[in-house]
């Protein structure tokens, strides 16, 4: 099979490997079998999701997203930060660009320093709900950005046991039958931000969620008064900016801003991805 070109990308430490799927260079019948074998981390080329680039006939491309698992989420915050950016790069598209996602069409501006998206109107907002965790019962809030999203304010972001409770949110009966990205979120006394998520779809803790970032965000917004621009601090030590507009008691012109960094650019071999 001929090898197929990818770029290896990160949005604040959230990796992704992106193909410029527009003459159809992946082999449609095995993409399953493609995405979760290249998604593996020291058996392939190893990342948190895979983005293929694709035709539209509306705006600059249409896109695929798929998390590390093969699951295909509506969104993706620091993936398509990196799929504007790449579209850049590869002349796919302008600096300013639009792209379908099946959460809706996403704007996208790349800058020098990073790139801005326009988020989907967030909705379902759920405020101090009590999630019963293993004999615990834990305050959260909730919200879909796009994604769903699980908030949980807690004292010491280090204390968090992101494997065990993120799982325990993420598959709690509450969030059912989708489930949930579960985030924790600490607000310390001098105003800074720290995030950690564990992501449905990879199954673990991430180092940084886009969306994560911006349900955090909104939350704080509504339940402590946060004005915008909300800067956070992700697990990889990059910070993410979420501005907004308050609109009666939702949020309108929500946008993520931050890295898209290329790591590297090679070709996938069918045994990168092969049993
Ligand atoms: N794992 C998420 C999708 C990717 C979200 C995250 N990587 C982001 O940057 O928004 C889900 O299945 O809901």
């Amino acid at each position: 099979m001929t090898p197929i070109p990818f770029f290896k990308m990160s949005g604040s430490g959230n990796d992704f490997i992106l193909i410029d799927n527009r003459t159809s260079v992946v082999p449609e019948a095995r993409l399953e079998e493609l995405v979760v074998g290249v998604c593996r981390r020291k058996m392939s080329v190893g990342a948190d999701g895979m983005i293929l680039v694709e035709p539209s006939e509306n705006v600059d491309f249409k896109w695929r997203f798929f998390n590390s698992d093969g699951s295909l989420p509506d969104m993706c915050g620091n993936g398509a930060r990196c799929a504007a950016r790449f579209a850049f790069l590869n002349g796919i598209a302008g600096r300013k660009m639009a792209f379908e996602t099946l959460a809706g069409v996403i704007e996208a501006e790349v800058g020098d320093a990073g790139v801005r998206i326009r988020m989907t109107d967030p909705k379902d907002f759920r405020l101090a709900q009590r999630l019963e965790l293993d004999g615990r019962s834990v305050a959260a809030s909730s919200v879909n950005t796009g994604v769903p999203h699980a908030v949980v304010m807690v004292d010491d972001i280090e204390a968090v046991d992101v494997a065990s409770d993120g799982r325990a949110i993420r598959f709690h009966p509450d969030f059912e039958p989708d489930g949930t990205n579960a985030n924790f979120v600490e607000l310390n006394p001098a105003g800074e931000i720290f995030i950690r998520t564990y992501e449905r779809g990879v199954e673990e803790e991430t180092l940084a969620c886009g969306t994560g970032n911006v349900a955090a965000a909104l939350i704080l917004a509504k339940e402590r008064g946060l004005a915008s621009p909300v800067t956070l601090t992700t697990r990889s030590g990059g910070r993410l900016t979420v501005h907004f507009t308050r609109r009666d008691e939702g949020f309108v012109d929500v946008f993520l801003e931050g890295d898209a960094r290329v790591i590297y650019r090679g070709e996938l071999w069918e045994e990168a991805w092969q049993g």
